[in-house]
């Protein structure tokens, strides 16, 4: 078995995106949470595999350092190309980490040019003229100026990854991209030769990141959002098909926790609450005070879950978390709710839970960590970028899951995932 695709997420939930774009273009991925040890055989039956990290938001070095681990594994095991995925919104902290990533892998990969693209036009992320449009807006109009962690106030992606980078980072913009492959190829060239290292492209359609797909083929390094992943396996022959998303019977309790506190996330806790079901609301100052919040879900929880998926939830609007973060500060108040809400799901697990929906990246990071997970095979799709997953128990038991990005899926996602899981041989 010959490993063509070899992927750095810098998130889990941003892996499981990229994994299911994969499998829709007709590869078999596996996905893995963080990085095996040395020496750990590659997985038999995969075309491509993704290494779920959670160096988002991490220090820069803390997240190269991952991240050239995770290349070394990948490359111990024959990865042929590397596809280093952050974030749609190209969320970054102030010192990165897209940009010292990306270098410390070029660095290492020996080579002196990639590409730059988190268009996913599917979820309404474009690239035109290097800005950086989500929906009909400009990324610092979205709700992403908000952003707890990776508040992103400046469209411009050349500037943001110039910020982030030792080497230029240049253009190429739609008038190449709709010229096609070849001409995309003729700027990468110019581009190299007048030293830069890096440029952002332009994509405002899923036939842009086919042609730029097209055009990548021969770069060790490709770094984007999950959009480019449906242009690159055809690279290799592969062809898009629904075989790859075969899940086993779903069973057992149905809850969601909800550590998201983006705008998508806010409608869809509206939405579960508006239809009267039971939901436990997590405050972090309550947390921070000393109070068992955790044990409190789940003792709501233990008493509902038999009627129905049952919502614990820290989600809250931009005003409240900015308060919150004012009392704990924005990084203590994520650990805390994040460590809290991992506990809430390891009890949940331990209630009878085996279907859980979880919103957010950094969340869902530290849930499938608290669950033990090792491995997620991808399933069926539910929203664009957001695949149900099959994952092994420590005990043994399937867990079915499924990682929802913070501003993925529409208003009823909650209730729409369990449905759509019970009718997972349907088509997406
Ligand atoms: N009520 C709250 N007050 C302060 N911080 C919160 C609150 N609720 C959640 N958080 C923290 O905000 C961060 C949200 O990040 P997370 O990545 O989980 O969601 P997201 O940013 O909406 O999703 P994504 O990264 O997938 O777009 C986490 O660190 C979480 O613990
Ligand atoms: O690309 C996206 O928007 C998502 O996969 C993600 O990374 C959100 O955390």
């Amino acid at each position: 078995m010959t490993i063509r695709l070899g992927c750095i997420a810098d998130d889990f939930t941003g892996a499981t995106d990229l994994a299911n774009n994969l499998v829709r273009a007709g590869m078999r991925v596996v996905q893995l949470i963080d990085v095996p040890a040395p020496g750990t055989p590659g997985p038999v039956d995969a075309d491509a595999v993704v290494i779920a990290l959670k160096s988002r938001t991490t220090p820069a070095e803390e997240a190269v350092e991952v991240s050239l681990r995770a290349l070394d594994w990948l490359r111990s095991v024959g990865a042929e190309q590397i596809y280093f995925k952050y974030c749609s919104t190209f969320d970054s902290t102030r010192d990165g980490n897209i940009g010292p990533v990306t270098e410390a892998l070029m660095d290492a990969l020996g080579t002196d040019f990639t590409v730059a693209t988190p268009a996913f036009p599917d979820n309404g992320r474009t690239v035109f003229k290097g800005h950086l449009f989500v929906g009909d807006v400009l990324l610092s109009d979205s709700g992403m100026r908000h952003h707890p962690l990776t508040p992103m106030t400046d469209s411009n992606l050349v500037s943001v990854l110039r910020s982030q980078s030792a080497r230029p980072v240049g253009l190429i913009d739609h008038t190449a991209v709709a010229a096609g492959a070849d001409e995309v190829l003729d700027r990468i060239e110019e581009l190299r030769k007048e030293g830069f290292g890096a440029a952002i492209v332009d994509a405002v359609s899923n036939d842009d990141l086919v042609t730029l797909g097209a055009a990548v083929k021969g770069l060790p390094l490709v770094t984007a959002g999950s959009g480019l992943a449906i242009g690159l396996p055809a690279n290799w022959g592969f062809e898009p098909s629904r075989a790859a998303a075969g899940l086993p019977e779903p069973a057992g309790l149905q809850a969601v926790v909800s550590g998201s506190v983006s705008t998508a996330t806010n409608g869809q806790v509206r939405e579960f609450l508006s239809t009267g079901r039971p939901a436990f609301s997590v405050d972090p100052l309550r947390i921070a005070a000393g109070e068992d919040v955790a044990g409190e879900a789940l003792a709501f929880a233990a008493r509902h879950l038999a009627d129905g998926p049952v919502l614990v939830y820290s989600t809250e609007t931009p005003d409240t978390v900015k308060s919150v973060q004012g009392r704990l500060g924005a990084a203590e108040a994520g650990e805390l709710v994040e460590q809290t809400l991992a506990r809430v799901a390891r009890g949940l697990v331990d209630l009878g839970v085996r279907q859980l929906a979880v919103a957010g990246g950094e969340t869902s990071g530290a849930v499938v960590r608290a669950l033990g997970l090792t491995g997620l095979r991808i399933g069926p799709q539910i929203d664009p970028g957001v695949p149900w997953c099959a994952a092994a128990l420590p005990g043994g038991d399937t867990l079915h899951i499924t990682l929802k990005s913070g501003n993925f899926g529409g208003p009823g996602f909650f209730m729409d995932a369990f449905a759509r899981l019970t009718a997972s041989g349907e088509p997406a």
